[in-house]
């Protein structure tokens, strides 16, 4: 039986397991692991077991509204597919095969600026469906320029503006591997076809990849990058512009001080820096701090339809769904990721009837105690 025909499983732990047994070990420890001892990795999944939904019942829940809007975005089911770069790792469509199960289901797709493909042809293949661009800055403006205009001229709808990422984290068990994805060209896409891009290169690609993927290296990582600079997006696109990869309260302020239009409450999925706040504990002096001024989304940690009910509860307007997406990828292309978005939306949708609600606008503070 091929893999596509398979039942593909239902829990996040067997779709892992899944996922592992269909990759070789580098591209499977890529996306599975975090930075340092993976303790914030651990803790952005165990903060969602120290809260508990307290449900109500006798509600009549025989209706209910799992959508919201986002910044002109419709949501189906209050989740977003986060931004996961280099998915031609995991599948030889990767961002295509994504992008098209997200259409299926008019759940909205976030691009990575180190997609497989470029954001053209991800566009291409989403086609009616509705996608963000996920823009990482590059330390040669007119490359993010660049970007930015593209991204705008093929339907994304909002920009997402990743700041955790001034360097990339120590992840110890890909230094084992000594596997860098972006270094091999997977996540190369954008750049490989950016007129600007190109115009800085002494030689086209095809005649000297290295030297192409050596610029891409010494442009990709900026971190000189401030408030002030980022804040230049604005003068260069009219699209609503959110921040993804705050966790400090001040932050948030400043944000929306600076004129952002959403942000994203992340740690890069324990990524970046470990012995960082999990997302969930980050959350609610963000949403205290932003008092409804723009909407707070949420990732990191994200495993199951409770846990979207609980970070709603919390204050986050929507969640982005990171892992769970791309283990659906490797296992069946674009099924897979059709499986878990479908599973995700029964599962959102068991949740709130269970907790006894008929709207997802409906979690508030009440829904959930703290239990340890
Ligand atoms: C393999 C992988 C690649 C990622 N690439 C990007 C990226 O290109 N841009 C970005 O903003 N975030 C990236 N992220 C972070 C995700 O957008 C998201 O914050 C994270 O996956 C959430 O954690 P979770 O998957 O454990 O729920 C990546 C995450 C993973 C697992
Ligand atoms: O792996 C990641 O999380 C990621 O976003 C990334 C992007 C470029 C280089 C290294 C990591």
């Amino acid at each position: 039986m091929a893999v596509s025909e398979k039942m593909l499983p239902f829990s996040y732990s067997n779709l892992e397991k899944e996922a592992e047994l269909a990759l070789s070990k580098e591209p499977f420890t890529y996306v599975q692991s975090g930075a340092g001892a993976e303790i914030t990795l651990c803790e952005n999944e165990t903060a969602f077991n120290r809260w508990a939904i307290v449900p109500r019942v006798l509600k009549d829940v025989s209706s209910r509204v799992l959508s919201t809007d986002i910044l002109g975005t419709h949501l189906p089911a209050s989740f977003i597919l986060a931004p996961i770069g280099n998915q031609g790792i995991l599948h030889p469509e990767g961002e295509l095969a994504s992008a098209r199960a997200a259409a299926a289901f008019g759940v909205p797709f976030i691009a990575s600026t180190v997609s497989t493909f470029s954001l053209e042809e991800i566009a291409a293949a989403n086609g009616t469906g509705s996608r963000w661009f996920q823009l990482y800055w590059s330390s040669d403006f007119e490359v993010t320029a660049s970007l930015v205009h593209r991204a705008e001229k093929a339907g994304y709808t909002a920009i997402t503006v990743t700041v955790d990422m001034p360097v990339v984290g120590y992840r110890e068990r890909d230094l084992d591997h000594q596997y860098f994805p972006l270094a091999l060209g997977k996540g190369a896409a954008n750049f490989l076809q950016d007129p600007i891009f190109l115009s800085r290169l002494s030689k086209p690609p095809a005649e000297d990849m290295t030297g192409a993927l050596a610029h891409l290296q010494s442009l990709f990582f900026t971190p000189s990058l401030t408030w002030e600079k980022v804040k230049k997006l604005r003068e260069i696109t009219s699209l609503p512009i959110i921040i993804k990869g705050v966790l400090h309260e001040e932050d948030a302020r400043k944000a929306v001080d600076a004129g952002f239009d959403g942000i994203v409450v992340s740690n890069h999925g324990g990524r970046q820096l470990d012995g960082c706040i999990s997302s969930l504990d980050a959350l609610s002096p963000i949403v205290t701090a932003v008092a409804g001024k723009i909407p707070v989304m949420l990732d990191s940690g994200i495993r199951r339809g409770a846990d979207v009910v609980k970070a709603l509860a919390l204050g986050a307007d929507a969640v982005l769904l990171g892992r769970p997406y791309v283990y659906g990828l490797a296992v069946g292309g674009e099924n897979g990721v059709k499986h878990v978005i479908e599973q995700y939306i029964k599962d959102v949708d068991t949740a709130v009837a269970l907790t006894g609600l008929t709207a997802v606008s409906e979690a508030n503070r009440g829904t959930v105690r703290k239990v340890n």
